[in-house]
C-alpha cells in the first residue's frame, strides 16, 4: 500500500519562476504552522499568530540564527482556506534563488514538495470546489484573450456546474417518480405519470444537454484558439499582411520574391478568440536549398491549419502558380485575400471568373486597408454556423463534451423506452447512468486515473 499522500503537509513556490517584487510560498496540511514557528521570527515577539492577518518578521536558518529574508507570513487555519486544510503563506522578496533555499527549509522541516495542482487537488478532494471549478482555474491561468478570461471566471463562479447540476435535478425528479412504480408495481401504469415523466425528460434534460454539447466548440476554440496560415505564392504580400495584422513591422518585407524561409508565429486576439497566425514561405517551385526548406515546411503547416488565408496579388492575372496553390488548399476552410488593391484602380479582376471562388477580402496590406474586414472575415470563418455563440461562461471542455454525449445517449434511450411503455427498471437504469456521466462532470464519480490527468495540467504551486 503506497503511504497516503493526502496526509502530507505540501508545500511550493506559487509565484512564477524568475524575478518579481515579492514571491509567495504556500504550505497546506496539519503541519504548516509548526514549520512556520520553526523559521519565522515575528518582529513582534511572543505574539499569537492571528488567523488571517499578515504578520511582519523574518525567515531564520533554524540552529544558525542566520537572517535569510525579511518577510510577511499569514497563517489560516482550516477550514477558510483555499484548501480546507491548515495554510501558511510567507511572502518574501520576489528573488527565485532566495524562494528556492527557504523552501528548501520548509522541506526540512517535515513538508513534502507539492505536486502540480496539489492544492487545488485538494480544495476539491476537501469539497470547496467540483472539478468543473477546480478545471476553471487551469483555463484562467492558461487563458490567452480577455473573453477567455471572462469565460473561465464564470465557470469558477460556478455556471457550468449550476447547469449541470440543474439537469441532475431533473432526473432525480424522475428517478423518484420510477421508484414509486417500481415499488408498488401492482398499481401499474396508472401511477406513472408517461407524459409528467416525458415532459421532464425533454425539458429538463434532453434540450439543456443539447445546449451544453453544442456550446463546446466555443470552450475549444476560446482556450484552444485556431491557427490561422498565410499562403500564397512568392511576393504577393504575405509578410506585409502578417505585419499589417499584428500592427508591427514583425517580418521582413521586400520586394524580392522568395524572401521569407522559416514560418513566423504570433498570437492575434480576433473578438476573443486566440488566434495563431502564421506567415509562411511562398510557395514556387525551383527553389533553393534553404528556400525548398522552407516551402515543405509552409505544405505541413497549410495541411495542419484550422484556416488558410490564400494570397493573391489583386493587381495581375493569376498564375499558373497561384492556381496549383489553389488546388492544394481548395479543400481547407478557406478565405481568398486578394492584396495590393491600392494598385487596381483601373477596376478590380474577376478572380472567380478565373476559377477561385469562395469568400474574398480585398485588401492593401501596405496602405493597411481592408484589415478590419478581414479580421471580421476570419471570425465570421471561425464562429460562422454556429447558431450559439454564448457569453454565459458555459463552454464544455473536451473531457465534459464526452461525458455530455454519453449522458445524451442515456436520455435517448429513456425517451425511447418511455414511448415503447418499456418496464420501469430498464428506464431506471438509463437514469442512473445519465446521473453518472454528469456526475463525472462535476466530480461526483470520477475515476482517480482521470483525476491525475486533469490535475497534472497545472503548474506547480497551484
Ligand atoms: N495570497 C494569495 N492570493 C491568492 C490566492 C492564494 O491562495 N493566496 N488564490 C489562490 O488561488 C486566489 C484566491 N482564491 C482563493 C479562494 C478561496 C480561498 C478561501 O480561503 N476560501 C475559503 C474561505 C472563504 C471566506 O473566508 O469566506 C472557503 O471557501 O471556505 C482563498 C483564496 C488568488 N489570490
Ligand atoms: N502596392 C502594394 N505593394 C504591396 C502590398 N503588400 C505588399 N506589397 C509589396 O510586395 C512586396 C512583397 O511583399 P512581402 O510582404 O514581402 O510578400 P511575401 O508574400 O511575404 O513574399 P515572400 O516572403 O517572398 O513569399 C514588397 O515590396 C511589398 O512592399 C500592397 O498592398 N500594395
Ligand atoms: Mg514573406
Amino acid at each position: 500500500m503506497p503511504a497516503d499522500r493526502t496526509e502530507d503537509t505540501i508545500a511550493a513556490i506559487s509565484t512564477p519562476p524568475g524575478s518579481g517584487g515579492i514571491g509567495i510560498i504556500r504550505i497546506s496540511g496539519a503541519q504548516a504552522l509548526a514549520i512556520l514557528q520553526r523559521l519565522f521570527q515575528p518582529h513582534d515577539r511572543g505574539c499569537r499568530f492571528r488567523s488571517h492577518h499578515l504578520h511582519y518578521g523574518h525567515i531564520v536558518q533554524p540552529g544558525a540564527d542566520r537572517i535569510l529574508d525579511e518577510v510577511l507570513a499569514v497563517y489560516m487555519p482550516a477550514p477558510r482556506t483555499y484548501t480546507r486544510e491548515d495554510v501558511v503563506e510567507i511572502h518574501c522578496h520576489g528573488s527565485y534563488l532566495l524562494l528556492s533555499r527557504i523552501l528548501e527549509l520548509i522541506l526540512a522541516a517535515g513538508a513534502r514538495l507539492a505536486d502540480p495542482g496539489e492544492f487545488t487537488k485538494r480544495a476539491f478532494l476537501n469539497g470547496r470546489i467540483d472539478l468543473t471549478r477546480a478545471e476553471a482555474v487551469i483555463d484562467i491561468l492558461a487563458a490567452k484573450t480577455r473573453k477567455g478570461i471572462d469565460q473561465a471566471q464564470a465557470q469558477l463562479a460556478g455556471a457550468l456546474y449550476q447547469r449541470i447540476e440543474a439537469i441532475r435535478q431533473g432526473l432525480m425528479q424522475m428517478k423518484a417518480y420510477i421508484e414509486v412504480a417500481i415499488d408498488f408495481p401492482d398499481e401499474d401504469a396508472e401511477i406513472v405519470d408517461l407524459g409528467g415523466l416525458q415532459q421532464i425528460l425533454e425539458q429538463q434534460v434532453a434540450q439543456p444537454l443539447q445546449r451544453l454539447i453544442a456550446s463546446a466548440d466555443q470552450g475549444r476554440i476560446l482556450r484552444d484558439g485556431i491557427s490561422v496560415v498565410i499562403a500564397g505564392v512568392p511576393n504577393v504580400g504575405k509578410s506585409s499582411l502578417l505585419n499589417a495584422l499584428l500592427q508591427e513591422e514583425r517580418a521582413l518585407v521586400t520586394a524580392i520574391p522568395g524572401t521569407t524561409r522559416d514560418s513566423i508565429e504570433e498570437y492575434l486576439d480576433i473578438e476573443g478568440i486566440p488566434v495563431r497566425i502564421i506567415d509562411t514561405a511562398g510557395i514556387r517551385d525551383h527553389a533553393e536549398e534553404v528556400e525548398e526548406l522552407g516551402i515543405k515546411r509552409a505544405k505541413v503547416l497549410l495541411q495542419q491549419a484550422d484556416l488558410v488565408l490564400f494570397m493573391v496579388d489583386g493587381s495581375r492575372d493569376l498564375s499558373e502558380a497561384d492556381l496549383r496553390l489553389h488546388r492544394l488548399v481548395a479543400a481547407k476552410p478557406l478565405i481568398v485575400v486578394i492584396n495590393k488593391a491600392d494598385l487596381c484602380q483601373d477596376g478590380v479582376r474577376d478572380f472567380a471568373a478565373q476559377g477561385i471562388t469562395g469568400a474574398a477580402v480585398w485588401i492593401s496590406a501596405r496602405r493597411q486597408t481592408g484589415i478590419e474586414d478581414l479580421r471580421r472575415a476570419i471570425f465570421a470563418a471561425v464562429v460562422g454556423g454556429r447558431d450559439q455563440w454564448q457569453e454565459d461562461g458555459c463552454a464544455p471542455n473536451l473531457r465534459h463534451r464526452q461525458a455530455l454525449l454519453r449522458a445524451e445517449a442515456a436520455g435517448n434511450r429513456i425517451a425511447e423506452s418511455l414511448a415503447a411503455g418499456s418496464s420501469c427498471d430498464l428506464i431506471a437504469v438509463d437514469i442512473q447512468e445519465c446521473l453518472e456521466q454528469l456526475g463525472e462532470i462535476v466530480g461526483l464519480t470520477t475515476a482517480d486515473d482521470i483525476l491525475d490527468v486533469i490535475f497534472t495540467q497545472f503548474c506547480l504551486g497551484k
